[in-house]
């Protein structure tokens, strides 16, 4: 193919917006796909995307369109996710495409995400083609919706923009050829030597790694022998292809185009997404530059339930090479032995490894509580980054402790600004910035991480009754006011328990703490004071009743389960950082980490 004749591009949007339909009917119209292997969100393959209905993945696929100049165009589409935690799936295609279909939903007009990822694809320098969706639903906004993109880019004029309905497929062949006439053919040059970024990939059983190329330069053929400029690593291509959307072979790919290469290589850790391949006797000066590696956010530890470590380890660096943006580190537990230490994107993204563990690699993992990165001064003047709570240093030696905030961008009707401003400061967020456009708000806020990592969009998906949109980008790391809730008392399983908590929370905290304590079997056959003490003062203290007469003296593993598992999770809703000395065994240890 004419390199002219080339269109890459991606179709970015806010989540539900109708992305992954519109790729539907894309392919439909350009007969990639038969009328027999229609159906609906065809490229949310992905168990864990069937069942969220939402898409995870990139997925690259190329089409054919014959344009109404009579000639035919390779159009290489990138569907791309819209969750706020899959921002960097977007980022990662965006760097493959010279333009992106900006995608909004005329029932719900601009949301948090739509203009998250305008900003990324302007980034990329893209040319962006605004299109409004859904125009077929009665409760359609079309003018306001049109009013909201003109606001956040005077040049998403109204003779600009496309109306359509993805669902129907009203309107879907203008934006076919609006593709062809807006979006540059892709630069680059077939006579230089080849210079191609991995922007994916994904591990096959049979055929080991398989990497999604973009070609900026030259040409690549079968067999040819490549080298991985980062890894510098070389090894003799298997086979290459694009996706039609599955897998097709080709004899040859060449600059401006996107497609897979085969690189029989089995070891997961030789391919990093972002690396520039070229070939091994005929290399490029230049490798692709400025391609920003993921930023994990919220960690937690991950055991196999049934211990396997093998197993598991082998499924995390075959699932990290199709997710980069995951990181892992071995860690060992007393109760749980061996496992991982992982940084996720955020709350949701750990809960669709989790799941994919199991869909893809039939593993059940446990999860620790997930917690942010803190960083320590310790009085010796030794600093220390700490995601995991087991390495908490003893409160003594601490000077200070900080933690990550994050700017956040909250987009609502303004029906709801009250209660998501009373969301917001229920979880320590200052407000920066409020504008106002028509009947939407947006609100500008400074919050810890911790506070917004976990539950907060679920929370603030309630008070809005669905309709407040999150964007968030990383501020800096500042103060924290943890201190440490020591629990002094004696039990016959539970040797000492020790919180890290934000001074705020302190009081409401321990009070319930304490109170679900004293149900806990103590040893001794007296009464016993339970007391939470913080920084040397008693701030709660409840008497332990005597011991029931035919109790367990040694301790009965239930009931210690079930009331440290009530402590795990009320310290898990509060979102502070957990620091516990449980020596609990290991079949009562699981219940508490399920939880
Ligand atoms: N009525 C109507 N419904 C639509 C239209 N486009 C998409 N939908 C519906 O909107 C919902 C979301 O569509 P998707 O294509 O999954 O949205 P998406 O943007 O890919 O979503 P994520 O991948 O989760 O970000 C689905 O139920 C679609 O059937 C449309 O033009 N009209």
């Amino acid at each position: 193919m004419n390199k002219e004749q080339i269109r890459n591009f991606a179709i970015i949007a806010h989540i539900d917006h109708g992305k992954s339909t519109l790729a539907d009917r894309i392919m439909e119209l350009t007969q990639t796909v038969s009328e027999r292997e229609r159906q609906s969100q065809l490229l949310d393959d992905m168990a864990v995307e069937k069942a969220h209905g939402v898409t995870v993945k990139a997925r690259t696929v190329r089409n054919y369109y014959s344009a109404n100049d009579g000639k035919e165009y390779e159009y290489n589409l990138i569907d791309t996710p819209g969750h706020v935690d899959f921002n960097y799936e977007v980022s990662k295609s965006l760097a493959a495409t010279e333009g992106a279909i900006l995608l909004v939903d005329a029932t719900q007009g601009v949301q948090a995400q739509t203009i998250a990822n305008y900003r990324i694809a302007k980034q990329n320098n893209l040319i962006i083609i605004p299109v409004i969706n859904k125009v077929d639903i009665a409760s359609a906004e079309v003018e306001q919706t049109q009013a909201q993109l003109s606001d956040l880019d005077s040049n998403f004029t109204k003779e600009n923009t496309l109306l359509i309905s993805a669902k129907t497929g009203l309107g879907v062949p203008a934006v076919l050829e609006v593709i062809k006439n807006r979006i540059p053919a892709p630069k680059g040059n077939t006579d230089k030597p080849l210079k191609a970024l991995i922007f994916d990939s994904l591990y096959d059983p049979y055929q080991g790694i398989i990497a999604y190329v973009r070609l900026v330069n030259g040409e690549l053929y079968q067999n040819d022998q490549l080298l991985l400029m980062q890894a510098k690593k070389s090894f003799k291509l298997k086979s290459l292809g694009i996706f039609a959307p599955n897998m097709q072979e080709k004899n040859s790919l060449s600059a401006g185009e996107v497609g897979y290469v085969v690189t029989g290589l089995k070891d997961p850790k030789a391919i990093r997404v972002g690396d520039t391949v070229t070939l091994k006797n005929n290399p490029t000066s230049d490798s692709i530059k400025g391609y920003q590696p993921a930023q994990q956010m919220v960690f937690a530890g991950l055991y196999p339930k049934n211990n396997d470590y093998p197993a598991l380890k082998d499924a995390i660096l075959k699932l990290s090479l199709n997710d980069t943006s995951f990181s892992f580190v071995e860690e060992h537990s007393e109760a749980l032995g061996m496992g991982f230490r992982c940084g996720f994107l955020g709350a949701f993204h750990l809960q669709i490894i989790r799941e994919r563990l199991f869909d893809e690699f039939g593993l059940d993992v446990l999860t620790t509580a997930p917690n942010v990165t803190y960083q320590v001064l310790l009085k010796n003047g030794q600093r220390m980054n700490i995601n995991n709570p087991v390495q908490f240093p003893a409160f003594g030696l601490i000077q200070e402790v900080k933690e990550p905030f994050v700017k956040a961008e909250i987009t609502m009707p303004s029906e709801s600004l009250n209660a998501v401003l009373k969301l917001v400061d229920s979880h320590k967020g200052q407000l920066l910035d409020m504008g106002n456009d028509g009947n939407l708000v947006v609100v500008t806020i400074k919050i810890p991480l911790s506070e917004i990592a976990y539950h907060f969009f679920s929370e603030l998906k309630s008070v809005s009754h669905g309709f407040a949109s999150l964007s968030t980008e990383f501020l800096d790391y500042e103060q924290s006011d943890l201190v440490k809730v020591e629990i002094d008392m004696n039990y016959a399983t539970v040797d000492a328990l020790s919180f890290v908590v934000h001074r705020s929370d302190v009081n409401n905290m321990t009070q319930t703490l304490v109170h679900n304590l004293k149900y806990a079997v103590p040893r001794q056959l007296y009464p016993t004071p339970v007391q939470a003490i913080v920084e040397g003062k008693s701030v709660a203290r409840v008497d332990v009743p005597p011991l029931r007469k035919n109790a367990a003296v040694n301790g009965d593993a239930h009931s210690v389960s079930k009331k440290a598992a009530l402590l795990r999770r009320q310290s898990i809703n509060k979102r502070q950082s957990v620091k516990n000395e449980i020596k609990l065994p290991q079949s009562v240890f699981n219940t508490i980490l399920e939880l």
